[in-house]
């Protein structure tokens, strides 16, 4: 029986749109072609252009249509010159984890044996691993709140057993699955810096407390220093990684820069009822407008939508369309001659898609 499933769109500021395209053009044939689900699509404006005509950054219509959805597609959203009153930059994206409580921001890292990375990456090396980030409170708890005298700035930190409890769960299931399927060792490390801050040292007592719960996984901790260090010296030994929300803001970038950009970082901001997909990658006003902007990261996300949505609904063939676009994707990184100028080829944004779709429906 055929479901269809809706989309609640948001094509964001800069490249936003020109990334959205192509992937709803994917998104919409996968769906077509499919015989147990099909989607329709309800564009949802904000963001940062949309502020700056209207006075609003996330209309009530739209965080409406975000609830409705069964699931939500972000490209970027935000503009270094466009900001609220506070000073502070339009990030609607913060708002809709927050008000959705997408606790699990999940980014993973991998780099295929034969990708290009920065890294001297022995050749029978690859990096497989999730970084998972809270995404609604941590460092972010006063975002846009803080307090601010002439002479004294203040934000609060916050940790939550609440959240940290759904947190650490997400993250051990995480590695169950992994393991499950051959995909990880079943290893999860809790980065902070309980060293120094009695927060994380709440934080790794709920993680502790939760890694009881599974002998036949291994869990650790590092410090998010020295985790840095080791994400660029031996990035491999890591499975999931889980971490408060700053630190993996921090830590996702630098995972975007071992897989050779953030052209090609996909991520989703996960709760119990709702999922946000979307690249880590901001709105990149540098590049507007030109045709340059790499659309594999957004398509990367739309892929861990088909995935998520898949899973959640028990549709094998959407989770199989979500392997399947995962894999046309790397399959025209490995070819390496139809790149955008991030990964240093000269392809526009609509050819490298094409080839995406060329590879998923043998278009000639
Ligand atoms: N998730 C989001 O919506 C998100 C994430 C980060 C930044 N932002 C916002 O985006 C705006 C720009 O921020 P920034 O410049 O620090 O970060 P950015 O991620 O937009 O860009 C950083 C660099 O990466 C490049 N880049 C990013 N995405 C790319 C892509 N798909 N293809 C090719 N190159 C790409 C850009 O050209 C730029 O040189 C800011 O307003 C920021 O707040 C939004
Ligand atoms: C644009 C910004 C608000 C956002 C964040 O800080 O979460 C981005 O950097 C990200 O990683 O999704
Ligand atoms: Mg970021």
């Amino acid at each position: 029986m055929t479901k269809t499933f809706d989309i609640a769109v948001f094509q964001g500021d800069g490249i936003g749109p020109e990334i959205m395209e192509p992937t709803v053009d994917i998104l919409t044939r996968l769906g077509s072609a499919a015989t147990q689900y099909n989607l329709t699509f309800t564009n949802a404006p904000a963001g940062a252009a949309h502020y700056a005509k209207t006075g609003e950054s996330l209309p009530d219509a739209s965080m409406a249509a975000a609830r409705a959805a069964d699931a939500i597609l972000l490209s970027a959203m935000g503009l270094p010159d466009v900001r609220y009153e506070d000073g502070t930059e339009i990030s609607p994206q913060i708002d809709l984890r927050k008000a959705l409580t997408l606790f699990a921001g999940v980014r993973p890292v991998t780099v295929k044996k034969g990708q290009k990375t920065p890294l001297n990456m022995p050749a029978d090396r690859e990096i497989d691993f999730v970084l998972i980030r809270e995404s609604t409170e941590g460092l972010f708890h006063t975002q846009g709140r803080g307090e601010v005298t002439k002479d004294e700035a203040r934000e609060t930190l916050l940790i939550t057993r609440d959240i940290s409890e759904k947190l650490f769960r997400f993250a051990f299931d995480l590695a169950k699955t992994r393991k499950d399927t051959g995909r990880g060792p079943g290893k999860v490390t809790c980065v902070d810096k309980a060293n120094v801050f009695r927060a994380f040292a709440f934080f790794r007592e709920m993680f502790d407390a939760e890694a009881a719960k599974h002998p036949d996984l291994t869990a650790d901790h590092a410090y998010v220093d020295a985790t840095a260090l080791w994400m660029v010296q031996k990035p491999w030994d890591f499975d999931v990684m889980v971490t408060e929300n700053m630190f993996g803001d921090i830590l996702s970038d630098l995972g975007a820069g071992l897989m050779g950009g953030l052209g090609v970082a996909p991520s989703a901001d996960i709760g119990l009822e709702h999922a946000v997909f979307q690249p880590c990658h901001g709105s990149a006003p540098d590049i507007a407008g030109q045709g340059l902007a790499n659309p594999f990261a957004m398509i990367l996300s739309a892929a861990m939508m088909l995935d998520w949505m898949g899973i959640k609904h028990d549709n094998v063939e959407m989770r199989q369309d979500g392997e399947r676009l995962r894999e046309a994707v790397e399959g025209v990184i490995a070819q390496g001659d139809i790149l955008t100028r991030d990964l240093g080829g000269s392809a526009t944004t609509q050819v490298a898609a094409a080839a995406v779709q060329r590879a998923l429906f043998g278009d000639e």
